[in-house]
């Protein structure tokens, strides 16, 4: 079984007298038991190299596999850890003083290899870049000018960085080198060469050839080496130093631990290497860590807590995730990705020299530029199904967080982008007065419409207008109830219907050609149950006076619960209060139900008034952001149901996430599947273009037209 998480254990090479009095003893190479032999304690890693083990064998055992995931598209990590002056540096090969070409390191071995890989076929791009971690500040080790100053973490990203593109191997060993010489180095009395900083150099690849392209990145990790001040002798700065390094191992200790035993918080931000290494330390990566120890029996403090810490990784249980799932998929389907078709660009700027950039950022930009692929007539077909086979797993559950985290930034960015549009189309509809249209004569429009307030927003507002030869509604939520599709309910005002049970009745227009005055037919007697929040309020059956007496003798009670007893003034004002409330919420109803005071009630004038209902649309315009509405044109060809129709394709090219969302039969994973359908695919042109999703079989489709109430 592939091993995600490689730990392996170097023994530095002993001195005489611990050859001697070695405190640890390899008791078996393959697999590899160490045994601590003070404390009886043995312990199972997948590689321990003696001092015999050259840096060769070394490289070949941990990180040359690394290399060939990395060109596979994944992120992969090597740590040197250990205490301080037990070959870290040695071994990672930031060393700038190396004798030999046996001596190189895992740096020079690694780039040789990827420069190795470039041929007829593969172009391959190398950029490098090299940082250190100095008493918790960030500093560019490629930036050549001085003084230096920290360089800003935003997120858990280091900002302004140099990256530079490499193009051969004697290019890239001057800047290891320039930039270890820039490391911060002080001598201690365990290492007169101690490295004060953990360094992190990161080889980015991408490779290109006429299939696919690949990009990701190798962090190799020289962590500074944990010491105990008693040992170092450190004073003064550098005992601020060795605290600071402590700190930082401390908390990758902690992270490490939280990551093998699945806890739900990782520590990430308590050090500035584990900030900075988010994106590596987790279980998206191949991880492997060299735990560089010394068997001087003095030192079995330190040995111990090296061995601790390499056991609890070795527990972590990684799952590595493809860079770029997009990478396969266009390897799967070439035909798709024509010139014009979705293309992933490098992240890395055919540019000579320095780049100063953010390389996370930078990796952001990769997806986004997946453009709609040009659709001509004959694909429209275009099948997307491969993203949700099994081999892509993570598109198919059912959370968002089950995605690939690749896959979650393209549909955040594709959601926001979005958003961002229909701010625009929304911003500019609100100019308008915006209506829905109802032909006059069109007997099929025998129902009513109702408009769910549940539907795209919670706005309030919604106002009915006739306007030349039809009716119209405003609205912004134009969805029908589930309940009845033959009720329109205008969001959150009352329902409508004249005698003849029809909507809208010809002789109901004050001004036919009018946009400024909205009658509709009154409300027949079965609307009582129908009148909601912010409705204009209708026929109280109880008489105002009585319905004063009631509020007040509440209100009086409530005063009385309070205070004890009732206080005359407090009553007063109440009652004043409540029927000034009341007078003028009773003047909107009678502007609105066109009720005449100087008429008598039962006489024929004042019915025929209250027969209609008007609305001006001032009024209309106090319902709370009202102007926010959104309208759905009737227009007089359309019946309502092809409006409607209308409506939903709308909603299907132009909705967000959260508006799929909101219609019948869709659910979360459904109106993501929308949306990668959209981008994919383009937009639909007709709602029966559902029916071309991946799993959308006929009986759903059946069920989502007959939710949305786009049925005859
Ligand atoms: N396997 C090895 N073979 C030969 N020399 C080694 C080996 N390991 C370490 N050394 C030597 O030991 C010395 C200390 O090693 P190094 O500086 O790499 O330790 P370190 O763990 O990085 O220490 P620190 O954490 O203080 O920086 C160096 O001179 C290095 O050349």
């Amino acid at each position: 079984m592939e091993e995600f998480v490689n730990v392996s254990v170097r023994i530095r090479p002993p001195s005489k007298e611990e050859i001697l009095n070695s405190s640890l003893k390899v008791i078996n190479k393959q697999p590899a038991i160490l045994l601590l032999v003070d404390k009886s304690q043995s312990y199972h890693f997948d590689n321990v190299f003696t001092y015999e083990t050259t840096q060769k064998e070394i490289y070949n055992d941990t990180v040359k596999r690394l290399v060939q995931k990395v060109k596979a598209g994944y992120n992969c990590t090597v740590f040197a850890y250990g205490q301080t002056g037990t070959g870290k540096t040695y071994t990672i090969g930031t060393n700038p003083d190396i004798k030999n070409e046996s001596e190189a390191g895992l740096i020079s071995r690694a780039l040789e290899d990827f420069f190795n890989c470039a041929d007829e076929d593969n172009e391959v791009e190398i950029t490098i870049s090299f940082i250190e971690i100095y008493n918790e500040k960030v500093f560019d080790l490629l930036e050549s000018n001085k003084p230096k100053h920290p360089l800003p973490i935003k997120g858990f990203t280091v900002q302004g960085f140099t990256k530079v593109m490499v193009h051969n191997m004697n290019e890239a060993l001057r800047y290891l080198q320039g930039g270890s010489r820039q490391r911060h180095i002080g001598g201690t009395k365990q290492n007169t060469n101690s490295s004060r900083s953990h360094a992190i150099f990161s080889i980015h690849c991408c490779i290109r050839n006429s299939e696919f392209e690949t990009v990701a990145k190798l962090n190799l990790v020289d962590l500074a080496g944990s010491e105990s001040v008693r040992k170092t002798g450190n004073q003064g700065s550098s005992f601020y130093e060795g605290v600071n390094i402590n700190k930082g191992l401390l908390s990758l200790g902690q992270v490490m631990t939280a990551l093998s035993s699945n806890s739900g918080h990782v520590p990430y931000r308590q050090s500035v290497i584990t900030t900075i290494l988010q994106d590596s330390l987790n279980k998206r990566n191949f991880i492997s860590l060299i735990a560089c120890v010394s068997s001087n029996s003095d030192d079995l403090g330190e040995t111990l807590q090296t061995l601790e810490f390499s056991n609890r990784v070795k527990k972590m249980k990684n799952k590595p995730e493809v860079n770029d799932f997009i990478v396969q998929y266009r390897k799967d389907n070439p035909t798709l990705f024509t010139n014009n078709g979705p293309k992933l660009q490098t992240p890395l700027k055919r540019s000579n020299g320095l780049l100063h950039e953010t390389p996370f950022k930078k990796r952001r930009n990769v997806l986004p530029l997946i453009h709609e692929p040009a659709l001509s007539e004959n694909d429209s077909k275009f099948d997307i199904s491969p993203l949700f086979s099994s081999s892509m797993t993570s598109v198919t559950s059912d959370h968002q967080q089950n995605f690939s985290p690749v896959l979650r930034k393209y549909m955040n960015q594709m959601e926001s982008s979005l958003m961002n549009k229909l701010q625009d189309v929304i911003t500019s509809t609100m100019k308008r007065p915006a209506r829905i249209k109802f032909p006059k004569e069109d007997k099929e429009n025998e129902m009513c419409a109702r408009f769910d307030k549940d539907a795209m927003s919670d706005d309030d507002g919604a106002k009915l207008i006739t306007s030349g030869s039809g009716s119209s509604i405003t609205t912004e939520s134009p969805v029908f109830a589930r309940d009845n599709p033959h009720i329109l309910n205008c969001s959150r005002t009352d329902r409508y219907s004249n005698n003849n049970n029809s909507l809208y009745h010809e002789s109901s227009h004050l001004n036919a050609e009018s946009d400024t005055i909205f009658k509709v037919p009154a409300p027949v007697a079965k609307t009582n149950n129908l009148r909601r929040k912010n409705s204009v309020q209708l026929q109280p059956k109880k008489s105002c006076d009585t319905q004063l007496d009631n509020t007040f003798r509440r209100r009086s009670l409530r005063i009385q619960m309070k205070n004890g007893e009732v206080n005359e003034n407090d009553k007063i004002s109440a009652k004043e209060n409540i029927s000034r409330r009341r007078s003028v919420r009773l003047q909107m109803k009678k502007v609105n139900s066109g009720h005449d005071d100087t008429l008598p009630l039962d006489s024929p004038e004042q019915q025929s008034k209250e027969s209609t209902r008007v609305y001006s649309p001032s009024l209309a315009c106090t319902c709370k952001k009202a102007s926010r509405s959104q309208t759905l044109i009737v227009s007089p060809q359309d019946n309502l149901l092809t409006a409607r129709k209308k409506q939903i394709l709308t909603i299907l090219n132009e909705g967000t996430l959260r508006q799929l969302e909101k219609l019948h039969t869709v659910g979360t994973k459904t109106a993501e599947k929308i949306l990668l359908f959209r981008l994919l695919k383009g937009k639909f042109k007709s709602i029966s273009d559902l029916k071309e999703m991946p799993y959308w079989t006929e009986k759903k489709y059946d069920k989502f037209m007959a939710e949305n109430f786009l049925r005859n």
